[in-house]
């Protein structure tokens, strides 16, 4: 049967990476997409902008929306400290199945809770499922039009906090006008934009900061 390209970037994962080293994994995946087939991770670009990030914040607890093939998800979870929790949500089965075995292959499944289902069902229940109380990093990658309502779903669950910081995904390419418009006004908010480009392209795009005040 005919393989998907989620399986394919598996594979050259497999035969390009080496087990338990996150690097080779995310620079195994930055190679397949570049040079095979062309992938929607957040890519090696704005991947150090979501580096920079995650360790000036040295989070405890970090949300993933999205989590596709894995790609953030290894990034992320390679520079968190021992104890943090990390949830990464994914709801399609497919890339969910893929998503594990690129996580385990980077040696990285203790560090990452992938829940296979939709932000709108799970953010509701995120507390009283991982004892989490509130979260100081969340990545929005997922559907562009989910951006905005699972923001405001968070804010309603109370899984931000003074000083919690929202790093959201490709608000120029694909674009994401609602949420922008939100964040960029909202005086609960303290905003900045870093400009990069679309993954393994020359197309403008950028990753939304935005500081929770509370
Ligand atoms: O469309 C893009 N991303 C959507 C990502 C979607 C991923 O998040 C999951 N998802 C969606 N809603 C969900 C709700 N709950 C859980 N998982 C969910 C989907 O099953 C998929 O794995 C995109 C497109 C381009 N592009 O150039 O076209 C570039 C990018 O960097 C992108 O991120
Ligand atoms: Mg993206």
């Amino acid at each position: 049967t005919q393989s998907t390209r989620p399986q394919r970037l598996l594979s050259a994962v497999q035969k390009n990476a080496t087990r338990g080293d996150p690097c080779s994994v995310v620079r195994a995946i930055d190679d397949f997409c570049r040079h095979k087939e062309w992938a929607m991770n957040v890519g090696d670009e704005k991947g150090c902008i979501l580096d920079s990030v995650v360790s000036e914040m040295n989070p405890a607890a970090v949300l993933e929306l999205g989590t596709y093939c894995g790609y953030s998800t290894v990034r992320i979870a390679r520079l968190l400290p021992p104890d943090a929790k990390f949830i990464t949500l994914e709801f399609n089965p497919g890339f969910a199945a893929i998503a594990r075995q690129v996580i385990a292959w980077a040696g990285l499944e203790e560090k990452v809770q992938l829940v296979e289902g939709a932000s709108g069902d799970w953010i509701p229940k995120i507390k009283e499922q991982f004892g989490i109380k509130t979260f100081d990093l969340v990545f929005l990658d997922h559907w562009k039009d989910r951006y905005l309502p699972d923001t405001k779903l968070m804010e309603e669950c109370g899984l931000l906090r003074k000083g919690s910081v929202l790093l959201a995904d490709n608000v120029i390419c694909p674009g994401t006008p609602d949420y922008l418009e939100y964040i960029r006004s909202s005086p609960k908010y303290e905003s900045r934009y870093f400009k990069s480009h679309l993954e393994y392209t020359k197309v403008e795009d950028g990753l939304e900061k935005s500081i929770f005040l509370g």
